[in-house]
């Protein structure tokens, strides 16, 4: 696989409307999407732009939500995982396994409607590194 652009960096929240605030009164963020749930996912999202990338922040969707557990650990939030485009994400996830990485699971459509996956964090020095399909021109 090659590394593509960073796309996002995600950053889990007890509320995202309160995070919204930081980044839109502290920080001057002027494009903040709207909150939008992914079931699917057991997350609520809410993507702020910045000139060459996202923030993604992050609420859990019930208790059995991967950002729930995070939160338990760290209550007021933080940064949660980064996510870098790939060209094909089968390939990347047989390259990954093939070098002796931890895929965790299959494939599923992520928060910008492509293929997303996940590597564990502890075959990434720590980090929790989303891989995601570089939406089709057009898409
Ligand atoms: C897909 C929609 C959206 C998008 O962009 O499109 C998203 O990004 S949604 C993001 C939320 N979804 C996920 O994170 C899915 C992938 N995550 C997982 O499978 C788990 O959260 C996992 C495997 C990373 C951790 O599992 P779990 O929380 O059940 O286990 P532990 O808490 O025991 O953690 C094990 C070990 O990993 C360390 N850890 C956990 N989370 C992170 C993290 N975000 N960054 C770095 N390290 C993390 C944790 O500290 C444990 O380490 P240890 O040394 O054993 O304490
Ligand atoms: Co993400």
């Amino acid at each position: 696989m090659t590394l593509g652009r960073l796309n996002h960096i995600g950053v889990a929240t007890p509320s995202i409307p309160a995070a919204v605030a930081l980044y839109r009164d502290l920080l001057g963020a002027e494009a903040i999407g709207e909150a939008f749930d992914l079931p699917a996912q057991k997350v609520r999202v809410c993507f702020v732009d910045a000139p060459n990338s996202q923030i993604e922040l992050l609420e859990p969707l019930g208790a059995d939500s991967p950002i729930a557990k995070f939160l338990e650990k760290n209550p007021a939030g933080g940064q949660h995982h980064v996510c870098f485009e790939v060209a094909d994400i089968a390939a990347a996830v047989a390259d990954l396994t093939a070098k002796g990485a931890r895929v965790l699971g299959a494939p599923r459509i992520g928060a910008h409607g492509t293929l997303v996956v996940f590597v564990h964090p502890k075959d990434m020095g720590g980090v929790l590194v989303e891989l995601m399909e570089t939406p089709k021109e057009g898409h």
